[in-house]
C-alpha cells in the first residue's frame, strides 16, 4: 500500500507508458488553448475561494439535512459565481459549461438553483420583451428573486397542448387569473420549486376574450420575499424522494385564482393588449419553446461531460485493481489488461470524445440559427428542432448506458455513493427523460426525416444535415461496402436512409388499406424511432470524424495516432454493433464482419498503454471528479476506508438500537 503522499505505483507506471502529449489532448477537449487557461482560472477562482466539500458523505444525511446542506453550499457558491466568476466570463457567459461544471466540486447531487440558471434565467433572456428583461433580468442575475421552470403537471408532460393549468386575462383589473382546475393540472416536478423558489415560470392556457391561444409561459411571484411564505392562493411543497436529484427540491404547485398583472405574460413572441386583444408577435408558432431547445442543446455537452468523469474514474481504478491469475502461480494482473474490460472502457473514452465534439458542432449551429432568427429568418428553426431533438435523446441514452458499464467495470466498490458512479448514472438516466422522453424526441426528428424523403423524392433541394438523402434516393440499391471511415460513414448514411424510405413505403401501404395518416404513422412509429436513431448516429460518426480531422491538423504525430485510434474505435465499434443493420442495406459479407472485430480487437490492444494518460487528458480536478475509485493518485484502498471514518453509524462502537430491538428481539424466542 503505498503512504499519503504518494501516488499509486501501478498509475505512475501507466502515466510513464504513455506516448503522448496528454496536454495538446486536453487543449483539443477544451477547444483550443486559450480555453483550456480560461477553464483553469475559473476552477481555480471556484475552487480555491472555499469549495464546501462536506465532513459528513450528502448520502449519509437524512432529507432536511441534504437540503439544508445543498442550499447552504448553493449561498456559498452562488457568491462566488455573482462575484468572481462572471468577471471572467462576462455576464453574458453566465450559463458557460465551464462555469457549470465547477458547481460540480459543490454538489454531489444537484443544487437546488440548478434551475434558476439552467431555465429561469434563458427564459426572461430568450421570452421577454427588451422592457421585461429590464424588470426581471437584472434580479435573476443577481439572485435577488430565484426561479424556477413550471411547465409539466401531474397529468402531463410531454404532450405540452395538453397543460391544464388555466391563465385568463381579466380587462376590468388588467391581470391574470392562474387557475388548476384538476388533480392533473397540478405542476409538478420543477426543480427548486418544492422549497426554494420565490418565483417561477409557469406555462398555461392563455385566455382572453372568451378564446383558447394555446400555452403561453408567464412569470409568478409565488412567495413572500420576506418570510418565504406561500402566497394566498398558491400552494406548493416538494413532491418526494427520487432516483436522483435529491437535493434539487423538485415541487408541486397549484393556483387558487391566483392573480398576476398583465405585464407578467412573458411577451417577446405574443402580447395580451390591456383590452385583451391578443396579438401574435412571433412567425413560428414554437418559439415558446425555445428554452427547451437551448436546455437540449446544452445536454449534449452534459452527456459528454459526466460520461468523461465516469470513465476517468473506472479507467484509473481498473489501472489500480488486480484480480484473478492468467496462469497458476503468477501475478494478479491489473484487471485493465483484460480485453473484455478494455472493450468495456475504451469505447466510453472515445463516445465522450463523439459528444463533445458534437455538441460544440451544435452549439455552433445554435448559435446560427438563432442570429438568423433575430434577423427574422425562421427557416433553419425546424432543421434545428430536428437535430437538438435527436441528438439530445441519443447522447444521453448513450451516456446513461455508458456511465452503467462503467460502474460495472468497477465491480463491488461501483456500487459505493462514494464511487459517485451511482450519483452520475442517476443524473445521466433523468436526462433521457426529462427535456423531452427519448422516443418522443425522436418521433420528432422523425418527422422532419419524413418531410425531408418527401423533399428528396420530389428532387427539391433538402437541409444539409440531410444531404444524403438526396445520393441515396438516386442509388436506390445496396451501398458498396468499403471498410474505411468514410465508407463506415457512408453507410450509416445509407442505413437512415434505407429505414427512413421503408417507413415512407409502410405508412404509404397502410394508408392504402384504409387507415387515416395519424394512424398509419402510429403503427409505424417503432420503425420511425429506428430510423430517426439511424439518422443521429451517421451525424455523429460524421462530425466526430471529421472533426477530429481538422482539430489534429496540426497535432504532434501521436497524439494525432491515439485519436485516429479512438476515433477509428468509435466508427468500427457501431459497425460492429449494427452489423445486422449493414448485412441488409449494404454489400459488406460475413468476412468482412469478422475482419471489423479483428481490427476492433488489435485497436484495443493499441490503445491499452494510452488509456490513462487518455483519461488524465479530460483534466478533471480531484474535487470535481468526488470519487474514492478515481482520484489522480489512485489511493482507492485508503480512500474507502476514510469514508467509512465519516460514516454517522461508525461513530459509535454499539448502536442504540441494539438495546432497543435487536437485544430484546434475540432474547424473546427462550
Ligand atoms: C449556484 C449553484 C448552481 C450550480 C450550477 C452551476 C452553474 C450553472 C450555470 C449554468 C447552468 C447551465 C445548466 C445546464 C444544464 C441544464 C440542466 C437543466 C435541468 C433541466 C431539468 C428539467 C427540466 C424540464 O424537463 S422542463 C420541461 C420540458 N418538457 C418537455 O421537453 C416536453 C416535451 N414535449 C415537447 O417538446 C412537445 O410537446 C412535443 C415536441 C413532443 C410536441 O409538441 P406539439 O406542440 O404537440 O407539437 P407537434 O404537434 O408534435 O408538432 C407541431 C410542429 O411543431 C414542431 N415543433 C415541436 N417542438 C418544436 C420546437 N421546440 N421548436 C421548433 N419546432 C417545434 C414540430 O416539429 C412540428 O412541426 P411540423 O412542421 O408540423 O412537423
Ligand atoms: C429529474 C427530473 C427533473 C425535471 N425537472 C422539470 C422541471 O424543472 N420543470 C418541468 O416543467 N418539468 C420537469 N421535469 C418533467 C419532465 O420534463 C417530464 O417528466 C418529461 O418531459 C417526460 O414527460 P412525462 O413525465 O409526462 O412522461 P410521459 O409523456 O407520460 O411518458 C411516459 C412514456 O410514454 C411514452 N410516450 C408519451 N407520449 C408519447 C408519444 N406521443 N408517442 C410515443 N410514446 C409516448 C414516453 O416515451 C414514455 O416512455 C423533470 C423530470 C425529471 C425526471
Amino acid at each position: 500500500m503505498s503512504s499519503k503522499k504518494e501516488i499509486n505505483e501501478d498509475l505512475v507506471n501507466e502515466r510513464r507508458k504513455c506516448n503522448f502529449n496528454i496536454q495538446e489532448v486536453t487543449h483539443i477537449i477544451d477547444g483550443g488553448v486559450e480555453n483550456t487557461l480560461q477553464r483553469k482560472k475559473i476552477e481555480d477562482v471556484a475552487l480555491n475561494g472555499g469549495a464546501s466539500l462536506d465532513d459528513v458523505p450528502e448520502e449519509c444525511m437524512n432529507l432536511r439535512e441534504r437540503y439544508e446542506n445543498a442550499l447552504r453550499k448553493s449561498c456559498v457558491y452562488a457568491n462566488i459565481l455573482r462575484n468572481e466568476l462572471l468577471e471572467i466570463t462576462g455576464i453574458e457567459n453566465f450559463g458557460t459549461p465551464v462555469i457549470r461544471r465547477t458547481g460540480d466540486a459543490f454538489f454531489k447531487d444537484i443544487s437546488p438553483f440548478m434551475l434558476h440558471l439552467g431555465m429561469f434565467v434563458p427564459t426572461i433572456m430568450g421570452q421577454c420583451t427588451a422592457e421585461q428583461q429590464g424588470i426581471w433580468l437584472p434580479k435573476a442575475l443577481d439572485m435577488q428573486i430565484i426561479g424556477a421552470y413550471a411547465q409539466t403537471e401531474l397529468g402531463h408532460g410531454t404532450f405540452i397542448r395538453g397543460l391544464e393549468t388555466t391563465a385568463t386575462y381579466d380587462p376590468k383589473t388588467k391581470e391574470f387569473i392562474l387557475y388548476s382546475p384538476t388533480i392533473t393540472s397540478y405542476k409538478w416536478w420543477a426543480g427548486g420549486l418544492g422549497r426554494t423558489a420565490n418565483h417561477c415560470i409557469v406555462v398555461a392556457q392563455l385566455y382572453t376574450q372568451g378564446k383558447c391561444h394555446g400555452v403561453h409561459p408567464f412569470i409568478v411571484q409565488i412567495r413572500d420575499l420576506d418570510t418565504h411564505m406561500p402566497l394566498p392562493g398558491i400552494k406548493v411543497g416538494e413532491i418526494g424522494p427520487r432516483m436522483g436529484f435529491n437535493t434539487a427540491d423538485n415541487g408541486f404547485l397549484g393556483f387558487n385564482h391566483f392573480r398576476i398583472p398583465r405585464m407578467n405574460m412573458m411577451m417577446k413572441n405574443a402580447q395580451v393588449l390591456e383590452d385583451g386583444t391578443y396579438v401574435k408577435v412571433a412567425r413560428h408558432g414554437k418559439l415558446t419553446y425555445g428554452t427547451m431547445v437551448f436546455v437540449r442543446v446544452t445536454l449534449v455537452n452534459e452527456a459528454s461531460f459526466n460520461l468523461s468523469k465516469a470513465v476517468t474514474i473506472a479507467v484509473r481504478y481498473s489501472a489500480v485493481r488486480r484480480q484473478s491469475e492468467l496462469r497458476p502461480g503468477s501475478a494478479e494482473p491489473q484487471i485493465l489488461d483484460y480485453p473484455t474490460q478494455q472493450h468495456k472502457l475504451f469505447i466510453c473514452i472515445a463516445t465522450a470524445h463523439a459528444f463533445q465534439l458534437t455538441a460544440n458542432w451544435l452549439w455552433h449551429t445554435f448559435t446560427v440559427v438563432q442570429a438568423e432568427m433575430r434577423k427574422g429568418n425562421i427557416d433553419t428553426l425546424p432543421e434545428l428542432h430536428a437535430l437538438s431533438s435527436c441528438l439530445k435523446a441519443v447522447s444521453t441514452s448513450d451516456a446513461a448506458a455508458c456511465i452503467e458499464q462503467c460502474r460495472f467495470a468497477c465491480g463491488g466498490h461501483g456500487y459505493m455513493m462514494s464511487s459517485n458512479l451511482p450519483y452520475l448514472y442517476s443524473f445521466v438516466a433523468a436526462t433521457r427523460t426529462y427535456e423531452g422522453d427519448y422516443t418522443v424526441l425522436l418521433l420528432q426528428t422523425a418527422r422532419y426525416l419524413v418531410k425531408a424523403w418527401e423533399q428528396a423524392e420530389a428532387k427539391k433541394i433538402v437541409t444539409p444535415t440531410v444531404a444524403y438523402l438526396n445520393r441515396c434516393f438516386d442509388t436506390n440499391e445496396k451501398v458498396a461496402w468499403t471498410n474505411s471511415p468514410e465508407g463506415i460513414i457512408k453507410s450509416f448514411q445509407a442505413i437512415a436512409a434505407g429505414k427512413i424510405s421503408l417507413c415512407v413505403k409502410n405508412i404509404r401501404q397502410r394508408i392504402k388499406t384504409g387507415m387515416d395518416y395519424e394512424d398509419a404513422w402510429l403503427m409505424t412509429t417503432v420503425q420511425l424511432v429506428s430510423a430517426a436513431e439511424a439518422h443521429c448516429r451517421s451525424m455523429i460518426l460524421d462530425t466526430y470524424w471529421n472533426e477530429m480531422q481538422r482539430l489534429t491538423k496540426t497535432s504532434s504525430d501521436n497524439v494525432k495516432m491515439v485519436l485516429y485510434q479512438l476515433t477509428t474505435l468509435y466508427l468500427v465499434y457501431w459497425a460492429l454493433e449494427k452489423s445486422g443493420d449493414l448485412l441488409r442495406y449494404t454489400s459488406i459479407t460475413e468476412g468482412d464482419i469478422d475482419l471489423l472485430q479483428k481490427e476492433y480487437e488489435d485497436l484495443l490492444v493499441k490503445i491499452r498503454p494510452n488509456a490513462v494518460g487518455l483519461v488524465d487528458a479530460f483534466d478533471l480536478r480531484d474535487e470535481i471528479l468526488r470519487s474514492t475509485l478515481g482520484s489522480y493518485d489512485g489511493r482507492v484502498y485508503e480512500r474507502l476506508m476514510e469514508e467509512v471514518q465519516k460514516n454517522p453509524l461508525n461513530k459509535v462502537p454499539v448502536d442504540p438500537s441494539f438495546q432497543k430491538y435487536l437485544k430484546p428481539f434475540m432474547k424473546s424466542k427462550i
